[in-house]
């Protein structure tokens, strides 16, 4: 009985190992961390957001083709009116650049110069932008780029709709660094969708304790070592040029 349950402890530990670290031992960052260092990368390491974002929506393409390499799939990417949505803007763009077929929905348009660019590139590029939520069964995957860090529940009347759509629907659903509608600190409310992968950025947020999908990747391979050992963030190695690492 012995050797069973540890054979079963063994399987658990296993799970969470990531390249000889265990998962346990990688830092959850709270709301106000995660914004922090957002902040410290801007100010003190003087990167701007459009660098950022590209390096991030990257890393989450790149997530997205390793679980889900099946070209013909039809992808829907849905995004929000902030940094998140501009992560999915980019991410879309280069699914397409895979070979992806994928679609957009952006119901809440940002007016300023670098989310109008990123939304152009993504049309001439040959992205369609749908004008309503689509039906149920039309997409094979979503990707949830609504609402990032910086969400505060509970989500707004405007989006209700939406996040009632991503709660029914079947299609599995690719979250970027956080499943929208989930308190970032303590995790999801009975109303919130589950996504199957979880792409967490620059480091896992507390909520992803609560995730029960099958794949979550690290994405926002832009962490100096100097904001890695601040933070006491023990994040796992990247391999060679991979923008991702498998976390689970
Ligand atoms: N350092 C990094 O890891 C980087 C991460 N990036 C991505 O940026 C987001 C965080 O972006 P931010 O603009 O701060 O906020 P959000 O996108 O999370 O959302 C803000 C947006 O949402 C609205 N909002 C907030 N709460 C609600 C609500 N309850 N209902 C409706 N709407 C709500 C708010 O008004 C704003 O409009 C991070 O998660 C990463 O994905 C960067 O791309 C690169 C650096
Ligand atoms: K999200």
């Amino acid at each position: 009985m012995f050797a069973f349950a540890s054979k079963i402890a063994k399987k658990l530990t296993t799970t969470y190992l990531v390249q000889g670290k265990r998962m346990s031992s990688i830092k959850l960052l709270n709301q106000s961390e995660a914004v922090n260092i957002d902040v410290e990368l801007f100010n003190d390491y003087k990167f701007s957001v459009d660098q950022l974002m590209e390096l991030a929506g990257f890393s989450c393409a790149q997530a997205i083709q390793k679980v889900y390499s099946n070209k013909k799939l039809k992808i829907l990417v849905v995004c929000g009116p902030g940094n998140n949505g501009g992560d999915g803007l980019v991410c879309a763009r280069h699914l397409k650049t895979m070979n992806f077929n994928v679609e957009l929905f952006y119901p809440k348009r940002t007016s300023n110069d670098l989310y109008e660019r990123l939304a152009h590139q993504c049309s001439e590029f040959g992205l369609r932008f749908l004008e309503a939520i689509p039906h149920q069964g039309h997409h094979d995957l979503i990707v949830d780029a609504l609402f990032g860090f910086s969400f505060k529940p509970p989500v707004r009347e405007q989006f209700v709709p939406l996040m009632d759509f991503l709660l029914k629907t079947n299609a599995p659903i690719a979250s970027i660094d956080i499943p929208s509608g989930w308190n970032v600190n303590n995790g999801p409310s009975e109303e919130c969708f589950h996504p199957d992968l979880l792409i967490s950025l620059t480091a896992p947020k507390l909520c992803s304790k609560f995730f029960k999908g099958k794949y979550h990747y690290l994405g926002g391979r832009f962490v100096p070592d100097k904001l890695q050992e601040k933070y006491e963030l023990n994040l796992p190695q990247y391999k060679d040029s991979d923008s991702c690492v498998q976390l689970l």
